[in-house]
């Protein structure tokens, strides 16, 4: 093997994942790394500073996307707890009217961001105005869960006795909504910072999806998708009044006030309580939401699941409780719907739900969904984080715990309770703990056999996820090291096969289980499409030894399945590898075949078309094993080669590129066009070099080593005119 050639067979054979996944950039990954690329850009400033405990929570800036904090049942609010028929029905409310502005107010002017984003926001039609309420209860949520955490950890805060809580209150007089909370409010400088800029990148990524035009007709689903948090309540008001106390002792009360026209006021206010009080004055078409019965749904619908009890004109409207821990027979598919729309932040059902609880090897309560949605390009985006919350004995430990599961089955929601994780455990620890690589091993087994026997119980369902989902699984087996645990991921995949008919799927062990005793080897062959495989010369070389061959259509299955290497102690090889290492084509041609070249000719003609090809050949031979096409190329290592040409040789030069791959020509000696071509090239060399010239590429371009053609195209007219000449 020359040495260059040897560099790119070990670089491409033994490529480890990440370079796999730099390899497949400028191939057809084209559904893949190209959103990874785009979404890093827009998050990698927002998620790269190490975060604390409670990071997700703390943090004023946590992207909205996929998944928003789950804030449920934390200690705190266990005493709360209730199931729906035990919901308190005793009237209890904080809201009062005592709040008033004090004194000057200063005006100032939303950030240019902000004012863009409220202008889309109020002035489009969005069909689900309501979001709005499950905005201002989850900002209330967190702002009670960061309370809590500012308790916990020794600091100081006002009025503790003050039990944490949301309310809300319509009055149907007024036309007002107001939600009031005793969380953490705000100072002015945080008031400032946060109602008046967008910092947030849920919102920045939002407005810049709104900016692509292509997106036109997704925009009423993109708010639902991000979310635009306080904003959204311009939706619904031409007036909004925020009352604030901050939670620090001392703290002055504020008052926050605009039409959301671009400017807001604020003031120094009395009669105050901790936390936040917000007043929507709603517009004419949007009274409904001065109406009890209609909050009551809208909350039930997203916030039923909220962490602190919600009372709505003092009577409580949530249930507090922790569904991970029931017995999965008492909880109803209504129950798990409104659970994982809560967690998810979503609209949609779960296409599956997997109530998951053991006592060994570790006490594990776990609830997983897989949304009904096709993913986005940020469930995609490799920096979106795991859609899981980790919880010990239902104290939320961390509301994104990227550890919990692998990277790769980010699209999953839910929640992971688990006694034997310490409530102290920092995020550093999390990354490193033996505990939490075992919970991963255990959630992902399970998950894993969990996929296996859905595909077998509902194939057509399946199918549907895989088409959707099956993304993940390829990154999955890439980014895994275990060869075991690849494997394991390789039983979800599914390929379509010569042996089956068109449109039919195939997984590996499907194949496995067709196979003859003593075969030891899976073949695939990737193609743009089942015509093009079933056509192909590869194909037909191997078609007289019965062989079944996958058919990889996605360029990057043909890259999985090289990095995956075995499946289930079989080799997995590609026709075209397989071609190469056979050893039992000589190059000799058939000498009782009377359409053939005999031996003298084909050396002749072998040893004519080297002087014509030059270096764009490395070796010509005869082969046996063709039928209906004239030649084709056999080079080491065929996959690696084509996806190494399109990424490292990309830019290289032709020539550059052919003494890198050294490719074979294997002509077919009975194939008319060769027979023709042995005899013009006495009677008619021009015309015989470009019919040479032509075989050659076009021998190239089905093993997709030439992906454009149109550099042929010259000499494909030249051709043409010669063949005419000759009528
Ligand atoms: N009820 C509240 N109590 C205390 N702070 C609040 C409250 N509501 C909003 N805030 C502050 O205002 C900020 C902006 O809120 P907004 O809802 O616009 O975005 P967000 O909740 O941070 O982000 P996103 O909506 O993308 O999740 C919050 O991060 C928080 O700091």
């Amino acid at each position: 093997m020359a040495a260059s050639m040897r560099t790119w067979f070990q670089a491409t054979s033994t490529f480890n994942a990440s370079q796999l996944l730099r390899l497949t950039r400028s191939s057809s990954f084209v559904r893949y790394v190209p959103i990874y690329q785009a979404t890093k850009a827009q998050f990698s400033t927002s998620r790269s500073q190490p975060a604390p405990l409670h990071a997700s929570v703390l943090r004023a800036g946590t992207p909205r996307i996929p998944q928003r904090p789950i804030l449920l049942a934390s200690s705190r609010f266990l005493s709360t707890e209730a199931t729906s028929e035990e919901v308190d029905d005793d009237y209890h409310t904080i809201i009062k009217d005592t709040e008033r502005g004090k004194g000057p107010s200063d005006t100032h002017e939303f950030q240019a961001e902000t004012r863009q984003l409220l202008d889309i926001v109020a002035k489009s039609l969005y069909s689900e105005k309501e979001v709005f309420i499950r905005e201002l209860i989850s900002n209330s949520s967190d702002a009670l869960e960061k309370l809590r955490y500012f308790e916990l950890t020794g600091a100081q805060v006002d009025d503790k006795e003050v039990p944490l809580e949301i309310h809300i209150a319509t009055n149907d007089d007024k036309k007002t909504f107001t939600i009031q909370d005793t969380g953490i409010g705000l100072t002015k400088e945080e008031l400032l910072e946060n109602l008046g800029t967008i910092a947030r990148s849920g919102s920045k990524a939002f407005l810049e999806e709104l900016a692509d035009k292509s997106k036109g007709d997704v925009r009423s689903s993109l708010i639902g998708q991000f979310g635009v948090g306080f904003y959204s309540t311009f939706m619904v008001g031409d007036k909004v009044d925020v009352y604030t106390k901050s939670y620090q002792p001392g703290s002055t009360a504020y008052k926050w006030s605009s039409d959301g026209s671009g400017k807001y006021d604020i003031s120094e206010a009395e009669g105050v309580q901790r936390g936040t009080k917000i007043v929507v004055h709603l517009k004419g078409d949007c009274y409904d939401y001065a109406k009890e019965d209609i909050i009551t749904e809208v909350v039930k619908k997203y916030s039923n699941f909220v962490g602190v009890p919600i009372y709505l004109n003092g009577k409580r409207a949530n249930i507090v409780q922790a569904l991970w821990t029931m017995e999965p027979r008492d909880v109803t598919e209504d129950m798990h719907e409104e659970f994982y729309r809560y967690i998810g932040n979503v609209y949609d059902k779960p296409r599956y739900h997997l109530h998951y609880k053991t006592d060994a090897p570790l006490n594990i309560r776990s609830l997983f969904y897989v949304p009904e949605y096709k993913p986005t390009m940020f469930d995609m985006s490799r920096e979106t984080d795991v859609g899981v919350a980790l919880y010990s004995r239902k104290v939320l430990i961390m509301a994104r715990a990227n550890h919990v599961l692998p990277k790769w089955l980010r699209f999953m929601k839910g929640v992971v309770d688990s006694e034997d994780i310490p409530l102290n455990l920092s995020r550093e620890l999390l990354q490193d703990s033996n505990l939490i690589r075992k919970l991963r091993q255990v959630l992902t087994n399970r998950i894993l056999k969990f996929f296996v026997d859905q595909a077998k119980k509902n194939p057509l369902a399946y199918r549907e996820f895989y088409d959707d989902y099956g993304l993940f699984f390829r990154e999955g087996i890439v980014t895994t090291a275990e060869q075991d645990q690849r494997e394991d991921i390789a039983k979800l995949l599914r390929f379509e096969s010569s042996k089956l008919n068109s449109g039919e799927l195939t997984s590996l062990e499907e194949y496995g289980e067709r196979m003859k005793a003593g075969e030891r080897t899976i073949y695939f062959l990737s193609a743009p499409s089942r015509q093009l495989a079933e056509t192909s010369p590869y194909f037909e070389a191997l078609k007289k030894r019965d062989i079944e061959v996958l058919f990889l259509y996605e360029p990057y299955d043909e890259l999985v399945l090289m990095n995956l290497g075995q499946f289930d102690r079989k080799n997995l090889k590609s026709i075209e590898n397989e071609l190469y290492d056979d050893k039992e084509d000589t190059d000799t041609v058939d000498e009782n075949d009377a359409n053939s070249l005999n031996k003298a000719q084909a050396e002749d003609l072998k040893v004519w078309l080297k002087s014509v090809l030059l270096n764009k050949v490395n070796n010509i031979k005869v082969t046996k094993r063709l039928e209906n096409h004239p030649c084709i190329i056999t080079v080491m290592e065929m996959g690696s080669a084509r996806h190494f040409l399109r990424t490292t040789l990309a830019d290289k030069s032709q020539d550059e590129r052919l003494r890198l791959l050294q490719p074979t020509l294997e002509l077919n000696p009975s194939h008319p066009l060769v027979v023709k071509m042995n005899t013009l090239k006495d009677s008619d060399p021009v015309l015989a070099g470009l019919l040479a010239e032509q075989l050659y590429d076009n021998a190239m371009m089905n093993a997709g080593l030439i992906e454009d053609p149109r550099e042929g195209l010259a000499r494909l007219q030249s051709l043409l005119e010669r063949a005419l000449e000759k009528i």
